[in-house]
């Protein structure tokens, strides 16, 4: 084993009353049943909250910050006192305290839409040691049978801190499709039909391994098949996520105050809505301007399709106010593909 601080745990991870792995993790930093020391996501029990462990010190501390100031450029937007906005730092570094202007601080408040909502942060002790969690907005919450695709995004993975180790590591790891689309697949889980049982929905679900195995055509086909590009109600989904990626793009084009590098996005569904939907019968366009007859489903495809930006560990201040090229670069090849497979 290469990691420092490994305990032998044989046991499951010890955890506080009322909380659980987060059993939707698809990707990232995640418990270990040989070391005591890593931690993965928790979630409660049906609050609809996820905690995020903060993990190495630099990076949870850029995380923090930057959920921080959105949370202060939400409250100064509102109308809350000035100081709040003064205290922005997205760099992470020493110092902080840096201004902001308003338009700064307007473009924060909207991107607040495309990530999870923020509830603070918290320390709870797992495996006999205390950690911190920011405490975030599950994305899954009230889907029956959720589909998590994690999609990490940009060909450039390194932060400017970076050793010129960990600079080699990233830029040797997802190479094909990182250089070719600006994407890299940690890991993703769906539901499909069971084609041995009628009625009936399997599970499947991939992590890094898989995702490091892919080139563009395998990953155009573990989109196709996340997206179960097969079932009849698909385009209603696709033009749902299409859209959006375009809102979040829309933002990205307007802002030259953030680099996000090893960022990702996550797409989630849920598969029951979307055969309930492909049971229905009407017509997609229908179903996707938000109308529909069966009162037991959502009424508006967002309610159980959302696209949202997360993992800010290492978000960094704009070099001389460029737009975020390499998110961009990356964010349109995802919207490309979703676009050739809902035009197929
Ligand atoms: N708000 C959320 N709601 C639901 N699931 C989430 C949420 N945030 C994260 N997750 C789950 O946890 C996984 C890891 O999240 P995240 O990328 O933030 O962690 P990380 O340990 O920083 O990852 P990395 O190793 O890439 O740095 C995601 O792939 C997703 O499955
Ligand atoms: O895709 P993989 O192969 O899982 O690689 C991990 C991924 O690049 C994470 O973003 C990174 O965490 P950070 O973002 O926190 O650097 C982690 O570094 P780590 O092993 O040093 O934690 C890597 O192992």
């Amino acid at each position: 084993m290469a990691k420092k601080e490994q305990e032998k745990v044989t046991a499951m991870p010890m955890v506080p009353m009322g909380y659980c792995m987060l059993d939707t993790q698809v990707a990232g930093h995640t418990f270990e049943a040989t070391n005591a020391a890593a931690v993965g996501l928790l979630q409660d029990a049906g609050e609809g909250r996820v905690f995020k462990p903060l993990g190495k010190p630099e990076c949870g501390v850029r995380e923090l910050n930057f959920y921080e100031s959105l949370a202060a450029a939400i409250a100064t937007q509102a109308g809350a006192s000035p100081p709040a906005a003064n205290n922005l730092n997205l760099n992470g570094t020493a110092g902080g305290g840096e201004g902001h202007s308003e338009t700064d601080l307007s473009l924060l408040a909207d991107l607040a839409a495309h990530v999870p909502r923020y509830y603070g942060q918290l320390k709870l002790v797992v495996n006999q040691r205390e950690h911190t969690f920011i405490k975030l907005e599950d994305l899954t919450h009230g889907m029956a049978r959720p589909c998590v695709m994690d999609v990490k995004i940009g060909r450039r993975t390194w932060d400017p801190l970076s050793s010129a180790h960990k600079r080699e590591i990233e830029e040797q790891k997802y190479v094909v499709c990182k250089q070719n689309l600006g994407l890299c697949l940690p890991g993703f889980q769906v539901y499909q039909p069971d084609e041995q049982q009628p009625g009936q929905s399997v599970l499947i679900r991939q992590g890094r391994d898989y995702g490091k195995s892919l080139d563009v055509a395998g990953f155009h086909k573990a989109l196709a098949q996340f997206f179960n590009v097969n079932c009849q109600a698909s385009d209603v989904l696709l033009r749902e996520v299409l859209c959006q990626l375009r809102s979040i793009r829309a933002w990205f084009k307007r802002q030259r105050l953030l680099h996000f590098y090893a960022s990702s996005l996550l797409i989630c569904y849920d598969f029951e809505q979307l055969q309930r939907l492909a049971k229905g019968g009407s017509s997609s366009k229908q179903l996707s301007n938000g109308y529909h007859p069966d009162p037991a489903l959502p009424t508006t495809a967002n309610q159980w399709i959302r696209v949202r930006c997360i993992d800010f560990a290492h978000i960094f201040p704009a070099e001389d106010a460029q737009p975020d090229h390499n998110y961009m670069f990356g964010l349109q090849s995802l919207i490309d593909i979703v676009e050739t497979m809902l035009h197929r």
